[in-house]
């Protein structure tokens, strides 16, 4: 029963950087017994490069154009499970897009949570200055905080959403994500 909750079709999980969406991702896919997809990890075995160096080569906006080819190709040609990167959800277009051809899942996580998290992680081009250093503490909360409010009209208009950084489990958190998905889809 469980292998047929999503139906055949995808489960997009969105969010900002450091929400769960990889943690949460594997676990539900295994729970699933479906495939699992860390967008990402698939954009940069694809072009052989980390996402810093496709950042540093191609910039951020050829890093989107990339990220925004692949994922509509994912969506034609996946089944299962996909974790986005924290920026997948660029406009309205993909959005919409997303949300036809699969299940959009919001990880809602506080923003200091968030920063709390993302602060040990030195493989995200966002939070390092044009030398390549980690950005001060406080110019990357004001950054992240002004980026964040940006993102979440977006990531808002998934029909399911799944707080994040609680005092849960990630397994506990798939739990209560299978029943989410269980009652969207009855
Ligand atoms: N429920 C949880 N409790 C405690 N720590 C967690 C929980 N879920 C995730 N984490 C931790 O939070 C960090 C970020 O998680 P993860 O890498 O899955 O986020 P992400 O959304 O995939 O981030 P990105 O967008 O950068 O890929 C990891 O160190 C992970 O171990
Ligand atoms: O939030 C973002 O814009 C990003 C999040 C990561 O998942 C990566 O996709 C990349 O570091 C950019
Ligand atoms: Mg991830």
């Amino acid at each position: 029963m469980m292998k047929h909750l999503s139906d055949g079709t995808n489960i997009f999980l969105s969010g900002f950087m450091g929400t769960g969406k990889s943690t949460i991702g594997r676990l539900l896919a295994d729970k699933l017994e479906c495939s699992f997809m860390d967008l990402d990890d698939y954009v940069e075995k694809k072009e052989g490069k980390s996402i810093p160096d496709i950042f540093e080569e191609s910039g951020e906006k050829g890093f989107r154009d990339l990220e925004k080819q692949v994922l509509l190709e994912v969506c034609k040609e996946f089944e299962g499970v996909v974790a986005l990167g924290g920026g997948s959800l660029q406009n309205q277009h993909l959005v919409d897009h997303l949300k036809l051809n699969g299940i959009l899942v919001f990880l809602k996580t506080p923003f200091p949570i968030i920063l709390d998290r993302i602060c040990k992680d030195v493989n995200r081009p966002l939070l390092l200055d044009e030398e390549g250093n980690p950005k001060d503490r406080e110019k990357l909360r004001r950054e992240l905080k002004l980026l964040y409010e940006k993102r979440l009209p977006l990531y808002e208009q998934a029909p399911i959403i799944l707080k994040t950084g609680g005092d849960k489990t990630p397994e506990e958190e798939v739990e209560i994500l299978i029943n989410k998905i269980r009652n969207h889809v009855a």
